[in-house]
């Protein structure tokens, strides 16, 4: 038998075990470029770990998820972290998981506003990108190189979504 989900809203410090939160937060904006610009600045630190490893910037266009929906798998990146922020604006779904015993304990649902980007640290147990209602476009910052950087990991019983309030 499944068991549902709940969702909550993304913050700094429900997320904190997890990894950053990227967002215009006034505690690290620092005013540059004559006080033209605001630097809201080391909001969270890209991590590419082992031999040929470097930093990439993509985009991603992620197809809407239709609900309810079944999280029947987690996944991490052993060598580096992986970040999603918004570039449509659009609010999307994150979804992490503690580690227990090197498999994902039971998964955690936040609903992203869409100017709030996530960064998951390195081998942090999350789902692929989940956007919502439209297809919406990501930069993503994340790791490149030798060395296979992606661990699935496949529930025996889904957990459940159902389709978030936006
Ligand atoms: N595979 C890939 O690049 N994307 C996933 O890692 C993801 O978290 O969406
Ligand atoms: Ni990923």
């Amino acid at each position: 038998m499944s068991e549902y989900l709940d969702i909550r809203p993304l913050t700094k410090a429900a997320f904190a075990s997890f990894g950053e939160v990227i967002e215009a937060d006034p505690a690290s904006m620092r005013l540059i470029n004559g006080g033209t610009t605001e630097r809201f600045h080391a909001l969270a630190v890209a991590e590419a770990t082992g031999e040929g490893a470097r930093v990439i910037i993509n985009l991603f266009r992620g197809q809407p998820r239709s609900f309810p929906y079944a999280v029947d798998m987690m996944e991490r990146h052993p060598f580096g972290s992986q970040s999603f922020s918004p570039v449509s604006g659009r609010p999307f779904l994150v979804i992490v998981s503690e580690d227990e015993n090197g498999r994902p304990g039971r998964p955690q649902v936040f609903l992203a506003r869409g100017d709030q980007g996530v960064n998951y640290g390195r081998n942090v147990w999350h789902h692929p990108l989940m956007a919502l209602g439209q297809a919406s476009d990501f930069l993503v910052v994340d790791r490149d190189g030798p060395d296979n950087n992606l661990e699935e990991f496949f529930f025996e019983t889904p957990f459940i979504i159902k389709e978030p309030a936006l």
